[in-house]
């Protein structure tokens, strides 16, 4: 559809940029990025034709850039730019409809049923039909946003050009528009090339990616392969570090503040762990980077408060992630910085333990009922049955773990864990061999992020020893006295 070849231009003889080349598909969505004054508009300007090059050749479906006269080529690319000026004093509708005008005929232009139609779509697509009567001067910046879209839109071109089609628009038009420039690409072959300076927002919606530097390509390739964390720091001279985004496979930058709340070295340990009848609780000074199986609190996170609540036997667990966290609520917990757990074992059978090593200390709190025990090797064996019998077993490291180490921190535990059962001989009631946990264990690592770096946490690393040991020997003794309790 587009392509440019060996380009190089600017402003009044100066080459703002240089040796530009790639070529962009029917019915993609492609992006531009790059730092502030990297040449992103220039180049836009230059494919709309507003700004001459002085070498190589831009083709729009094969002709020639200059081959167009002005009409032809507004009827194949409309432009839609965050500086458009053009409000004057007209309504929202007649400013709409100002886009129509590439496409009318001869001296006597008439407006056809068409134009209207085209106007009427647009405008209901942009959200802005409710106040096609008003004046445009009295817009806000995200509604004239819309305005200005909807006229490029009702020019029906074969490319949209956009100069940071977000700006000014709030989160749920940011997706909205987005959304809308998707639809028009995969359903109506709209070639869309848009300047982005949300790299999140280009991650998720481009389907190729040009970044430029200093007037020059960096690279032109996937999402992917654009944004990878070296190569943005490198561009935009800025700390960022990158991340899956949670529901669809598109990489997702974050920025990495110099003040960092969480840069205060500190220990978890006992003095800050609480034990009474209804729960035991720890409240860190500052917030842990966790990778839980709460109740509240799941997956990964950061959280500050740590809650392990006895429920009765029979507590029914139909809604008790809800319940779990109005609970919480009550006892001054704030259920977004908490992680939660529940259990139906007397909880003044907690074993805990601190374990030092060279710069870096764990501490882990263990509870464990085993009524419930499970042989994960004949489980098929069960049948589902939820019951709050549990082993729950908390991890704080004071250090610095990697995302391996956290996985691994899980599996070290889990491990030792079943050693513990092994050795007690604790059995699986249904299949009356070994169990290895019971049905509904969860498990928290937390992590101070400050300190030693541990990059490693499987069973022989200085990390993952300590781990082992404290596990095997909290279960153990937090099994032993639960046994203890039934037989008295
Ligand atoms: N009309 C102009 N006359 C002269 N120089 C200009 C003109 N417009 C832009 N420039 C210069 O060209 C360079 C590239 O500007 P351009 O606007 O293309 O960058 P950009 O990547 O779009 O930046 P931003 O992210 O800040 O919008 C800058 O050094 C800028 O000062």
């Amino acid at each position: 559809m587009l392509s440019v070849q060996q380009v190089s231009g600017g402003y009044s003889g100066e080459a703002i940029l240089k040796d530009i080349s790639f070529q962009v598909e029917q019915g993609e969505l492609f992006g531009v990025l790059g730092p502030n004054g990297s040449g992103k508009t220039t180049l836009l300007k230059m494919i709309s034709g507003i700004l001459p090059f002085q070498q190589g050749e831009i083709l729009i479906r094969g002709k020639r850039l200059q081959e167009y006269g002005i009409k032809q080529l507004a009827q194949m690319v409309a432009v839609h730019s965050q500086h458009s000026s053009q409000s004057f004093s007209y309504t929202v509708k007649e400013t709409v409809s100002l886009g129509r005008y590439a496409h009318q005929k001869g001296w006597f232009q008439t407006w056809s049923k068409e134009d209207e139609d085209i106007v009427q779509r647009v405008m209901d697509q942009t959200g802005i039909s409710s106040f096609q009567n008003k004046n445009i001067q009295e817009l806000s910046g995200g509604e004239k946003q819309r305005v200005f879209l909807a006229q490029a839109l009702a020019q029906k071109p074969e490319i949209l050009l956009l100069d940071e089609p977000t700006n000014h628009l709030d989160l749920s038009y940011q997706k909205e528009l987005l959304d809308l420039l998707k639809l028009w690409t995969t359903e109506n072959g709209l070639t869309v090339i848009s300047i982005f300076h949300d790299l999140n927002l280009a991650g998720l919606y481009c389907d190729r990616l040009l970044l430029l530097e200093k007037g020059t390509i960096n690279i032109n390739h996937i999402p992917n392969e654009v944004l990878r964390e070296d190569r943005i720091r490198d561009v935009y001279h800025t700390k960022i570090q990158k991340h899956p985004h949670p529901k669809v496979a598109a990489p997702q930058m974050v920025l990495l503040p110099e003040v960092n709340r969480g840069t205060k070295v500190i220990e978890i340990n006992e003095t800050m762990l609480h034990v009474s009848n209804e729960f035991i609780d720890l409240r860190s000074p500052s917030p842990l980077r966790t990778m839980s199986s709460g109740v509240v609190g799941s997956g990964t996170g950061w959280h500050q408060s740590f809650v392990n609540r006895h429920v009765s036997k029979d507590y029914n667990c139909d809604d008790h992630r809800v319940e779990m966290a109005s609970f919480l609520k009550s006892k001054g917990f704030e259920p977004s910085e908490t992680v939660g757990m529940m259990t139906a074992v007397w909880l003044e059978d907690v074993a805990y333990q601190l374990l030092e090593q060279n710069n870096f200390s764990i501490f882990v709190v263990v509870t464990a009922g085993v009524g419930n025990a499970v042989d994960a090797s004949k489980s098929e064996q069960h049948s589902l049955q939820l019951t709050p019998g549990t082993i729950n077993t908390w991890i704080f490291v004071n250090g610095e773990l990697t995302e391996e180490a956290f996985i691994q921190s899980i599996m070290t535990a889990t491990e030792a864990k079943v050693k513990a059962m092994h050795d007690l001989m604790v059995l699986d009631e249904v299949t009356g061999t070994i169990a290895t946990g019971t049905s509904t264990d969860s498990i928290l690592i937390a992590a101070s992020q400050t300190g030693k770096l541990l990059d490693f946490a499987g069973t022989i690393t200085p990390l993952g020893k300590l781990i082992s040991k404290a596990v095997y020997q909290c279960t153990t003794k937090a099994i032993q006295k639960s046994q203890q309790r039934k037989k008295t």
